[in-house]
């Protein structure tokens, strides 16, 4: 689903296991994999009672699931998995830059072992060789890896004519404080996972994978709010305290697809089904933010801090009224909110799926604390998305003072791997 909420918190509440249940059979473990199946095709994450699949399958001594550790998202599909899924509670980022010597041949079995733990451990079972185990109570707990090629990875592998316009790097915006380092890579992942260890077990296997292939380049790790925290589905909350992602496009939404998904007739024909992946670090000057009055902090926002309902009135969801001023004829939702001007209509039409973790990285030796937004943003094309909107945030938006983007990437995330393929292979091999 392509929402702010945690995907947990709207599969039905599933009775916890008893405690020493015994562990499914056979049975109950095919037609459990069956209905995994069917769920894979509509792109679901399912967290409900069934038995127990992957490491837990096994001995009868097995870890009995809640749903949180049961919920399974499907690692071949039309799309990579992570995109439309609810936001997980733990993440990470990692990019890396092939190691020199390292050409498309090696990239190409690079993708093969990762596509390989990918659905492995998005299956909860152990990977292929050498398993650390750290994963082995917890069930798939929702893991999703997604992988992409940024701009610099075609030169590398000789794949420059198959490199897509759409990754021509960003433009320079004058709020930015980039640092290099951070920045961009050859290839990158995104894990997501309900559990930390889960999500950090997947992060070693992928970086053991890369093997003498690849080099980390960087990592970022984010969180956000546990699934089962709120009894009922709500929009996440950033580090400033709002809710955020209210206005996601929904994939229930006529134009879903074509706003967020290259047409499987698209080009290059590699990139069928497939989308591109914006992420910045953006700090947030808490200091600063955190001096502001709730009605300060609200009128830069454009919604109310309490329930992410809009200022011009009604609940989270009511359209806001972009005209509706107040007794001294002052705009109600003010000029440079920053939900006002990022709106669709603001920006000639232009969306994104946002789908952020929230990062603290420690307090700086001044004091002041390193935590933001990993802003991870998705879209068919970044020149109908994400870049018209930051030109414009960049022009004066209330919320612009407040933060500071210290690093940026762009990459070409292929669709997903059918049955017997690897993530990129059209590429790769085509
Ligand atoms: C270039 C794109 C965007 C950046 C960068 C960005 C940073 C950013 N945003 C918030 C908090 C909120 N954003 C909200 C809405 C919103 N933001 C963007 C784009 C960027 N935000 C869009 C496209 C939208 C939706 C506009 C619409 O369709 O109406 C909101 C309001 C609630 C919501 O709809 O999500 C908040 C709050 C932070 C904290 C931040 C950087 C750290
Ligand atoms: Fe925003």
């Amino acid at each position: 689903m392509a929402d702010q909420s945690i995907s947990e918190a709207r599969t039905p509440a599933a009775p916890e296991p008893r405690e020493g249940a015994a562990a499914p059979t056979d049975r109950e473990g095919i037609s459990r994999r069956r209905l995994l199946g069917t769920a894979g095709a509509t792109g679901l994450v399912l967290g409900a009672a069934g038995g127990a699949v992957g490491y837990a399958a096994a001995p009868a001594e097995a870890t009995p699931l809640s749903s949180v550790g049961e919920g399974r998202a499907m690692f071949h599909g039309k799309h990579q998995p992570g995109i439309t899924e609810g936001l997980p509670a733990r993440g990470h980022l990692i990019a890396f830059d092939l190691a020199p010597g390292a050409g498309r041949k090696e990239a190409a079995a690079l993708l093969r072992r990762w596509s390989d733990t990918a659905r492995r451990l998005m299956a909860g079972e152990p990977s292929a060789d050498g398993d650390t185990g750290v994963a082995q109570d917890a069930g798939p707990s929702s893991l999703t890896l997604t992988f992409g090629f940024g701009h610099s990875f075609f030169a590398r592998t000789g794949l420059e004519k198959q490199r897509p316009a759409a990754l021509d790097p960003l433009p320079d915006f004058s709020s930015d404080h980039l640092d290099k380092a951070r920045s961009d890579g050859d290839l990158w992942v995104q894990i997501g996972a309900h559990d930390a260890l889960v999500a950090f077990h997947a992060l070693r296997a992928v970086q053991k994978d890369a093997g003498s292939a690849a080099r980390v380049r960087w990592q970022m790790n984010g969180f956000n709010r546990s699934p089962g925290t709120t009894t009922r589905p709500m929009t996440a909350r950033n580090l400033m305290g709002q809710i955020d992602g209210t206005r996601n496009p929904k994939s229930s939404e006529s134009d879903f697809d074509q706003r967020i998904f290259v047409p499987a007739n698209g080009a290059p024909a590699w990139m069928a089904n497939g989308s591109y992946v914006v992420v910045r670090r953006i700090r947030m000057l808490l200091d600063d933010w955190e001096k502001l009055a709730v009605k300060e902090q609200e009128a830069v926002v454009g919604r109310r801090k309490s329930d992410g309902a809009p200022l011009s009135g009604g609940t989270e969801t009511s359209e806001m009224d972009l005209e509706k001023t107040d007794s001294a004829g002052n705009l109600v939702v003010p000029i440079n909110a920053h939900a006002r001007i990022t709106r669709p209509d603001q920006n000639g039409g232009a969306a994104m799926l946002r789908r952020p973790l929230s990062y603290h990285d420690g307090i700086d030796p001044d004091g002041v604390p390193d935590a933001g937004l990993l802003f991870v943003c998705w879209q068919a094309d970044p020149l109908r998305g994400f870049v018209p909107v930051q030109r414009k945030l960049d022009r004066g938006d209330a919320l612009t003072p407040f933060l500071r983007h210290e690093a940026s990437g762009l990459y070409a995330v292929p669709g997903g791997a059918a049955e017997n393929e690897y993530v990129g292979q059209r590429l790769l091999e085509g």
